[in-house]
């Protein structure tokens, strides 16, 4: 049992504030970046592929975010239209900021790697001025992702989102996206995660973010139910642990904990794994699905994107999500 509650007269299901990138995922697989002649283009970032994600499996989603003024951000704009997600609250950077760009790597489908451009983003560049108390008062929820957290004044608008957000009793989840390249220090990047997990109600990370937050540096046997009952000291009500090909177990304040298992899948590439693992659970979770029938439906959804090339564009849509459950058995290995 989970105590998340969604106030159904809202009528925005899911708002994401954070990154919206573009995601380069090389053509070229089994070799190194090094030899990658091509890629194609995708719209990325960790909160926006869970958005579009969620949006593509029926949700009424809205994004709070800043984009670049240039061919790339007008392209990403367009792609959140076709999609569906209100942009009303995502701004343009006219100072000459750029958008971000990840370029992937698929050395094999066990080695992939990301490499972020990031300096001088549009994304961080957002502002408090441009968070709108009365868009998110709207929302049943809100998502917030770490890396919005790694500079001013992006950080100061999340805060301000997540002010917003407690105030008109919007259920926030935290999905930790922790990418190290954005921060310059693991120690630093733990006080600014701790100040906002505190606020959440929902945190989705791997053990390694958790490890992060909770500066256990060189740790291999971090203790999940520990780390589950820091959170809930604090406002959480739901502490999802990820544990790549060993699945994943989710904590509820009750007490419980839920242990899922993974799809077996045709692995093209890892990446993008824990964005559709987390969109299908959010869903779930939001249609009054069960922990283990949400966490079912993220890690089903995983076992779908890892196996295509992209992130956003390869989130299932419903009828794809349902079909691919209903031939297709969960193999619990125990998280
Ligand atoms: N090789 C895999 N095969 C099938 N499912 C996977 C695989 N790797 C990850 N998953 C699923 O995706 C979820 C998130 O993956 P994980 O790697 O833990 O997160 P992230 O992508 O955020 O690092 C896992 O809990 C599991 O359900
Ligand atoms: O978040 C980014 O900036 C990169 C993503 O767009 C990219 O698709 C990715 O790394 C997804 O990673 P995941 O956390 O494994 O889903």
């Amino acid at each position: 049992m989970n105590d998340l509650q969604f106030d159904p007269a809202r009528p925005l299901d899911l708002v994401a504030v954070g990154r919206l990138c573009i995601d380069l995922n090389a053509n070229e697989t089994g070799r190194p970046m090094e030899e990658t002649m091509t890629f194609t283009k995708y719209v990325g970032g960790s909160p926006a592929n869970i958005i579009i994600g969620t949006a593509r499996l029926g949700m009424r989603t809205g994004f709070i975010g800043k984009l670049a003024d240039d061919q790339m951000g007008r392209f990403i704009r367009s792609y959140l239209q076709k999609d569906g997600i209100d942009d009303s609250q995502v701004c343009v950077d006219h100072t000459g900021a750029v958008t971000g760009l990840a370029f992937t790597e698929i050395k094999s489908p066990q080695e992939c790697s990301i490499l972020m451009y990031r300096d001088n983003v549009a994304d961080l560049l957002l502002s408090t001025d441009e968070i709108s108390e009365d868009y998110i008062r709207q929302s049943k929820a809100l998502l917030i992702s770490g890396t919005a957290l790694a500079q001013s004044p992006s950080r100061e608008a999340v805060f301000l989102a997540l002010e917003f957000a407690r105030r008109h009793n919007v259920t926030v989840f935290f999905d930790l996206d922790y990418r190290p390249y954005t921060w310059k220090s693991a120690a630093e990047t733990a006080v600014y995660y701790n100040l906002a997990a505190e606020k959440c109600d929902c945190i989705i990370g791997t053990r390694e973010e958790f490890n992060m937050m909770e500066n256990l540096y060189n740790v291999t046997d971090a203790d999940d139910e520990a780390t589950a009952a820091r959170w809930f000291s604090q406002q959480a009500k739901l502490v999802v642990i990820k544990h790549g090909g060993s699945g994943s177990i989710a904590y509820t304040a009750d007490g419980l904990n839920h242990r899922s298992g993974i799809f077996p899948a045709k692995v093209l590439k890892t990446f993008g794994a824990g964005d559709s693992y987390a969109s299908a659970f959010i869903h779930s979770l939001m249609q009054g699905d069960s922990v283990s029938e949400a966490m079912r439906r993220g890690s089903a959804s995983a076992s779908i994107v890892i196996s295509r090339h992209s992130c956003s564009d390869a989130m299932p849509t419903l009828e794809e999500l349902e079909a691919f459950l209903q031939s297709n058995e969960e193999v619990v290995s125990g998280a």
